[in-house]
């Protein structure tokens, strides 16, 4: 079953068409990537799946049923995750944990469910250590492990993942990889990281001046 897909999706910003007429598809269990050169519209791409962005042209498809109002987009919101390419724009609660807690909190889950999820998610990243700090405080890795973290306990069926090596060092990449590889969540991540997309079979899609191919 395709969980999210797209028809002949067109974008402008700024009158400058971004998108020109994307097709795309993933399916349940599916992991893909999507590479392409600064500028090409990938970010743009998911600030449109996630209905952050207008349309100007084309449909935007859920299980099959098109988004068409802000309810739809919202409701598709509490299904698929989003890990923005900067990390200040997600964190935003006062400790790491509290920033964990936050999705699982809103779904209306019992505190010791929560509780559970939260720990759970700590360790898969090792991060146990930051429990308590700050999210302001955070390295710039760091953040970025975090705001992986926080979208995963929201318990997606979909994250859609915006350049989320960038800064990691080694250690922490490995963890990441080994999430990816692992998970069963479907993930479409945008990515430059040349050895991420060597060291992972999975399809490639290129963004190149608002067009969208399948390149392996
Ligand atoms: N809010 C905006 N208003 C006007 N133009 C925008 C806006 N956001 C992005 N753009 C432009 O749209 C184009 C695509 O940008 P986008 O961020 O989607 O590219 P990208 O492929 O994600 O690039 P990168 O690899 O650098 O992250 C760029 O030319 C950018 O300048």
């Amino acid at each position: 079953m395709e969980i999210l897909s797209t028809r002949n999706l067109k974008v402008s910003l700024d009158n400058r068409e971004v998108l020109r007429g994307v097709n795309f598809s993933i399916r349940e269990g599916e992991k893909v990537f999507i590479t392409g050169p600064n500028g090409a519209g990938k970010t743009t791409f998911l600030e449109t799946l996630m209905g952050f962005v207008e349309i100007e042209e084309g449909v935007v498809f859920y299980r099959g049923k098109e988004l068409k109002k802000e309810k739809d987009f919202k409701i598709l919101r509490g299904k698929v995750g989003y890990v923005f390419q900067n990390p200040d724009d997600q964190l935003f609660a006062p400790t790491v944990e509290e920033e964990l807690a936050f999705a699982p909190l809103i779904k209306g889950l019992k505190r010791e469910r929560v509780k559970e999820i939260v720990e759970r998610t700590l360790k898969l990243f090792s991060i146990e250590n930051l429990r308590d700090k700050p999210t302001y405080k955070l390295s710039g890795g760091e953040k970025r492990i975090v705001s992986v973290a926080c979208v995963l306990t929201m318990e997606p069926e979909l994250i859609l993942l915006d350049e989320p090596t960038a800064g990691l060092d080694s250690e922490r990449w490995k963890l990441l990889k080994k999430f990816f590889e692992s998970t069963e969540v479907s993930l479409l991540v945008v990515t430059h990281d040349r050895e991420l997309l060597d060291s992972l079979n999975w399809p490639v899609f290129k963004m190149e001046n608002g067009a969208l191919s399948q390149v392996r």
